[in-house]
């Protein structure tokens, strides 16, 4: 690599190898950083108090402690510097740990160097055109944001926060229309990928035969009619992030591919012989429960371990309790914009008490489809319960919908104990001591199931 000019970043090795520390401080000083060494945990925190850095590799077993103990230092202390631990061969568990105590990303050892500047580069946005990379500003609209006030939604919210500031593979649960991928954008636009392209793509909608030449691309005479060399999705999204969605929907040879591309972090385009490097963030999301998928063998466990290394479960809507209100006001102003209105029809009280009783089996997708045939149907000054036209069929309120959508009885039970639990937390501002008290049962069975839930 050619000497580059000095980039005023500052990163902190730790790491009790003597050797491995000094080739990572070799490769960080030739992209141009500063670096410090620090030879176990102790030496860490001290070096954490006094200087200020913009990224920290650690190893994940030091003589005096654990590589997690420091990106819980990091963490609890809200430093705001990106951490990636270095793992023994073969120890995917101490990286998902790693992953979920907060870290940025994982090398397993022996480390490639390669990967290492691609982590580096992407912690620290420093790509092709090192003038640019400021921080922070990911270029976000509200309009882009999820809307939300409930404690369901703050949950979201502030795991989405903690998720941008990571590279673990994400996958995101929730009901059709729940918001699953407007919370994969969101993570995307926060995150250091933020200025590389975000790819979504709809599993469920590919042909199978096309598949593997959509994900992977194809060289020009592969197949008839190829006559141009093609990227595919993960070339396109290479730098930035790939949202999968309805990944249950893949067939289970795709299902192998892409695991083995994800593993490898290499991709063979359709009639080619090489390889090639790709760097992607890989989000999935599907409607359908995952899990059920493996127990069933319509998908992998081990893609399942892969992709599901964080939940991400967005709320239905009938559980964000006065979000209903707050979403269909936001979703009704832009719509008036959009159709010229002079003012926005407000929601007579008829109607937002109909809203609050709507069960929403299509969420927030459905509310939007709502409204905008009330707004073609009321007066212009005021939409009325009968603009909304919800059919009676589907009154069955939030707290009647009965085991009747084709949920099993147990996902029936979830739901309303779901329901029940985050309608005690709202009711006591998120205080699970007191919320367990309404609920009339004990901490510890109210902190099982939420775990249980995914709360
Ligand atoms: N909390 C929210 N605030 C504002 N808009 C939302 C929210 N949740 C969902 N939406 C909007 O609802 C619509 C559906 O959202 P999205 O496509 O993200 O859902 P999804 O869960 O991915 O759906 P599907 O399962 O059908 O793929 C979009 O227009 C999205 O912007």
């Amino acid at each position: 690599m050619s000497r580059k000019t000095r980039i005023d970043k500052r990163v902190l090795v730790v790491d009790d190898e003597a050797d491995l520390a000094e080739l990572l401080e070799l490769t960080l000083l030739k992209m141009g950083l500063s670096v410090d060494k620090a030879g176990s945990v102790a030496e860490a925190r001290a070096l954490l108090a006094r200087h200020r850095y913009d990224f920290c590799l650690t190893d994940m077993r030091m003589g005096d402690g654990e590589g997690l103990e420091i990106i819980e230092h990091i963490q609890a202390r809200k430093l705001d510097v990106p951490i990636a631990v270095i793992t023994a061969y073969g120890s995917m568990q101490n990286a998902v740990a790693a992953l979920k105590a907060g870290a940025f990303d994982y090398l397993a050892k022996p480390v490639s160097l390669e990967q290492l500047r691609t982590l580096i580069k992407s912690a620290l946005r420093l790509d092709d055109d090192e003038d640019q990379h400021a921080p922070g500003t990911s270029g976000e609209v509200s309009g882009r944001m999820l809307l939300g006030d409930s404690a369901a939604m703050k949950q979201v919210l502030e795991l989405i926060d903690k998720l941008s500031r990571s590279q673990a593979p994400v996958y995101v649960s929730g009901e059709s229309g729940s918001g699953k991928e407007r919370a994969a954008r969101m993570i995307h636009a926060r995150s250091s990928r933020s200025d590389k392209p975000f790819v979504a793509v709809n599993c469920g909608a590919i042909p199978e035969h096309l598949m593997e030449s959509e994900f992977f691309g194809y060289r020009k005479g592969a197949f008839t009619g190829a006559d141009a060399d093609r990227e595919g999705f993960f070339q396109a999204a290479h730098g930035g992030t790939l949202f999968l969605d309805e990944v249950a929907d893949l067939p289970l040879l795709m299902q192998v591919k892409l695991l083995r591309a994800i593993q490898e972090r290499k991709v063979r385009k359709v009639g080619a012989t090489q390889e090639e490097a790709v760097d992607v963030r890989i989000i999935s999301a599907t409607h359908q429960n995952l899990a059920r998928c493996v127990e069933n063998a319509k998908f992998r466990q081990d893609l399942y371990y892969r992709l599901n290394v964080i939940e991400l479960h967005m709320p239905p809507l009938r559980e964000m309790g006065a979000d209903v209100e707050l979403i269909a006001q936001h979703v009704l102003v832009r719509l008036a914009q959009q159709n010229g209105m002079p003012t926005t029809p407000a929601l007579g009280p008829e109607a937002l008490a109909a809203l609050r009783h709507y069960a929403f089996p299509g969420n927030v997708r459905e509310l939007e489809n709502m409204l905008e045939r009330a707004l073609a149907l009321c007066d212009g000054q005021v939409i009325t319960a009968d603009d909304l036209q919800i059919s009676p069929a589907n009154e069955a309120g939030r707290e009647e919908g009965g085991p009747d959508s084709g949920d099993s009885l147990q996902d029936y039970l979830d739901r309303v104990e779901r329901a029940a639990i985050l309608e005690g937390l709202e009711k006591t501002g998120g205080n699970r001591t007191q919320a367990a008290k309404l609920l009339g049962v004990t901490f510890r069975s109210l902190r099982y199931r939420m775990e249980r839930l995914g709360i």
